[in-house]
C-alpha cells in the first residue's frame, strides 16, 4: 500500500510530519509520501521523504501570474502531484492539461474524484493513479472503507474498465491501520489521508499505527 499524507492548509509543522513519514517509511518498508503547501515543497523534499504537490496548473512557462507551475514544483523536489482534489476542483480540460504539464515535468500524477463515474472519466485521461474521496466523508471520523465500501470497489472496477494500468487509491476519514488494511482488501493500492496525521498530537505515532498491519 502507498500512503499519501496531504497536509492541506492545516497548521501543522510540515518538517516534523515529513521527518516522521521518512523514518516510518524506512522502518516499515511501506511507501509513504507527504504533500505540503507549495511554499513548503523544497523544505519537505530536503528531509528525504517522497514529496508531492497538492496541485499544479495546466500551463507551462509564460505569462501566468499566480500559477503553480509543474516544472517549478519538480525543481523544488516534488516527485508527484495531486490534481483535482475535492478542495481544488478543476474543469475537465484543465485536469487533462494539468496531467500533461505534470508529465512534461516528470511528476507522477494522482487525479482525485468524488465517485466511480468520475474515476472512470479521470482514468481515461491517462494519469498514473486516481483517488476516490467522497466529499461528505472528508475530514470526518468514519473511514470511506467502512462507511461506503461499495464506492471503493466500484471505483476499482471503473478504473480497470478504462485502463488497467491506472492505480486506484481511496481516501476520506482514514485514521487507523485497520482502515488502511480494509481499503486494501477492497482493491485499493493506496490511500490518501490528511487529518488523521496532520491534526494528530503525535504525527509519528499516527503514522506508525497506520502501517502497523501492513
Ligand atoms: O482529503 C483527504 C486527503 O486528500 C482526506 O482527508 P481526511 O483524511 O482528513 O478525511
Amino acid at each position: 500500500m502507498f500512503i499519501l499524507v496531504n497536509l492541506k492548509a492545516y497548521p501543522c509543522d510540515p518538517i516534523e510530519v515529513a521527518s516522521a513519514a521518512r523514518d516510518v517509511a524506512d522502518d516499515s518498508g511501506v511507501r509513504i509520501a507527504v504533500s505540503p503547501q507549495a511554499a513548503d515543497l523544497a523544505r519537505v523534499a530536503e528531509t528525504g521523504v517522497e514529496t508531492w504537490a497538492q496541485h499544479v496548473d495546466p500551463n507551462s512557462h509564460g505569462s501566468h501570474t499566480g500559477s503553480t507551475l509543474a516544472e517549478a514544483v519538480a525543481d523544488a523536489g516534488a516527485q508527484g502531484t495531486l490534481i483535482n482534489h475535492s478542495e481544488k476542483r478543476l474543469r475537465l480540460a484543465d485536469i487533462d492539461g494539468a496531467i500533461q504539464a505534470a508529465e512534461r515535468a516528470g511528476l507522477k500524477t494522482c487525479v482525485c474524484a468524488n465517485n466511480p463515474a468520475q474515476i472512470g472519466a479521470a482514468a481515461a485521461l491517462g494519469p498514473d493513479s486516481v483517488a476516490v474521496e467522497p466529499p461528505a466523508l472528508i475530514g470526518g471520523d468514519v473511514s470511506v472503507a467502512t462507511a461506503d465500501p461499495g464506492i471503493v470497489e466500484d471505483a476499482v472496477e471503473a478504473a480497470a474498465a478504462v485502463d488497467d494500468d491506472v492505480a486506484v487509491y481511496c481516501g476520506a476519514g482514514i485514521s487507523s491501520g485497520e482502515d488502511v488494511a480494509t481499503a486494501g482488501d477492497l482493491g485499493a493500492s493506496g490511500i490518501l489521508l490528511a487529518s488523521g496525521v496532520a491534526k494528530a498530537d503525535d504525527p509519528r505515532a499516527a503514522l506508525e499505527s497506520l502501517v502497523d498491519p501492513l
